[in-house]
């Protein structure tokens, strides 16, 4: 309105004056003011003004006859907003704030690379002068807390995987990603309930741990080597981990990784709140004995060897390294971001090198082991719907008995009351026979071995004793992590 009396009463030469001076009186007389967010800032989407949006449509406060109504991609939940030039008043510990959802026809496409859509859209934010300070300094970074959470919380989380080697996409991205909808948990999963609680509360710990991380000056992360026998819920632990806290999964196929470098891009592509996993770490690339080769480099990946000679560049150019695992764990490559989890996990623990396993490293060792009575129960639970007291005591008494001694995997186990899961009495009793028929074939193979060893003298083995004794240390040092 005073924009059009200016219009008629000034002339052209002395308008555009006239209208700074009038904006600076407005300014100077109004005891509010105005900030502008808008959806693209130059050709960049603005983060905060999605943020804003999000963070607007969990408001309570928000009602009115007509919303835009949203669903992202990958999310199972419907986010409702403010639609066209609707306005909604928020209060931040106590102040009154007022946000408007502006949107004008752009005026005339101007030239950029990408094409803007026809509609500006932005929001303003009126507040009272006097809050200015504390609106610019607690409540935006609030605004954009709030609407990570909210994202989080309605998106379906993601599985990311590099399979498709070094390469990008279209958005410069290594990974590629599909929803995550793994069922395990860790009421599922069949293990040692001490062992599992101690699990789960430091997954907690390191969860809620910001401050203390931040006040010990340590990077927030945390390690887990997962190891055992095949079969004894090595990846179904990962799944109810990332279940657990809501994390994302990368899971890093590192015999697609041709570089440290790689690595490092990679690394640098995931996002916090994630589990980044490398599975069969024993397998995926070389990574014993670190020093046989030049400056702690080991050529080649795999198991087979060393990659040919005229495809490794100068310094190992072509080869990903023990100590560039290390850095991608560990140095300070790793602490790019922030919360996260690396889980590595192997059959073959004495096949490691000590670097990867020395304390502090990986800051815990969890040994998956064969079935035992407490994680029978849980299975039974889980696939006959069996209660505690629900199979016949002496029954139960003799399967505590065998179950240890007939080395039995939750994975057989399970397969075995998936089969018979509609006769559940049928269920049980084949697996007493199965878990006695096992445990007597481990017990005839234990009387053959010690037959063995005794009939030969160390003297006689010479070499293959030292062996058996250096099996055996490992062994032990296996059984002891925790
Ligand atoms: N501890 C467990 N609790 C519940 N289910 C289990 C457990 N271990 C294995 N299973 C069942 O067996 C299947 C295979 O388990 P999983 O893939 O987790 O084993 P793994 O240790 O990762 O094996 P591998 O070393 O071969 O990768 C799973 O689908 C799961 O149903
Ligand atoms: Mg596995």
């Amino acid at each position: 309105f005073c924009q059009s009396i200016l219009h008629t009463v000034f002339p052209p030469e002395l308008r555009f004056a006239s209208i700074k001076l009038f904006q600076r009186i407005f300014h100077w007389a109004s005891s509010y003011c105005y900030y502008d967010i808008t959806e693209i800032d130059g050709v960049n989407t603005n983060e905060l003004y999605n943020a804003v949006q999000l963070y607007l449509s969990s408001s309570a406060s928000i009602t009115g006859n007509r919303l835009s109504l949203t669903r992202g991609l990958n999310s199972s939940a419907i986010t409702f907003g403010l639609s066209n030039n609707d306005r909604l008043i928020d209060t931040y510990n106590g102040i009154e704030v007022i946000w408007e959802h502006v949107v004008t026809q752009r005026q005339s496409q101007t030239f950029s690379w990408r094409p803007l859509p026809e509609e500006k859209r932005g929001f303003t934010l009126r507040i009272h002068k006097k809050n200015k300070k504390i609106i610019l300094d607690s409540y935006l970074g609030f605004i954009m807390e709030r609407a990570n959470e909210i994202r989080r919380s309605n998106q379906d989380r993601l599985l990311y995987t590099n399979s498709r080697g070094g390469s990008l996409d279209a958005r410069g991205h290594p990974w590629e990603s599909v929803p995550f909808k793994h069922p395990s948990t860790f009421d599922t999963l069949a293990m040692d309930p001490c062992k599992k609680y101690r699990i789960m509360s430091d997954l907690k710990d390191f969860a809620d741990g910001e401050a203390f991380y931040k006040r010990t000056g340590r990077a927030w992360k945390r390690g887990y080597l997962l190891y055992g026998p095949p079969g004894t819920g090595k990846s179904s632990m990962i799944a109810a981990m990332a279940n657990y806290l809501g994390y994302d999964i990368y899971d890093l196929e590192l015999t697609e990784v041709h570089t440290n470098s790689e690595l490092r891009k990679l690394l640098m592509k995931t996002s916090s709140k994630s589990i980044i996993v490398i599975e069969d770490i024993d397998c995926s690339i070389n990574l014993t004995n670190r020093k046989k080769s030049n400056g702690n480099v080991v050529p080649g990946r795999g198991l087979d060897g060393p990659l040919p000679e005229e495809m490794r560049g100068e310094e190992g150019a072509n080869t990903i390294t023990l100590s560039g695992l290390l850095n991608f764990t560990d140095g300070l490559w790793s602490c790019c971001g922030s919360e996260r989890i690396f889980v590595f996990t192997t059959n073959h623990v004495e096949k490691l090198d000590p670097a990867l396993l020395r304390s502090g490293r990986m800051d815990m060792h969890i040994f998956m082991s064969y079935c035992s009575f407490d994680s029978l129960k849980i299975l039974f639970k889980n696939y006959l719907e069996y209660e505690e007291g629900d199979v016949d005591e002496d029954l139960m008494k003799e399967l505590r008995e065998i179950i240890d001694k007939a080395e039995m995997t939750p994975a057989d186990i399970s397969e075995l009351l998936i089969k018979n899961r509609r006769d559940k009495e049928k269920a049980v009793w084949e697996l007493l026979e199965t878990l006695r028929f096992k445990s007597e074939k481990k017990e005839k193979g234990n009387v053959i071995q010690e037959k063995r060893a005794l009939e030969t003298s160390p003297k006689e083995c010479g070499g293959g004793g030292d062996h058996q004794l250096v099996k055996q240390c490992q062994e032990i040092s296996v059984e002891n992590m925790i």
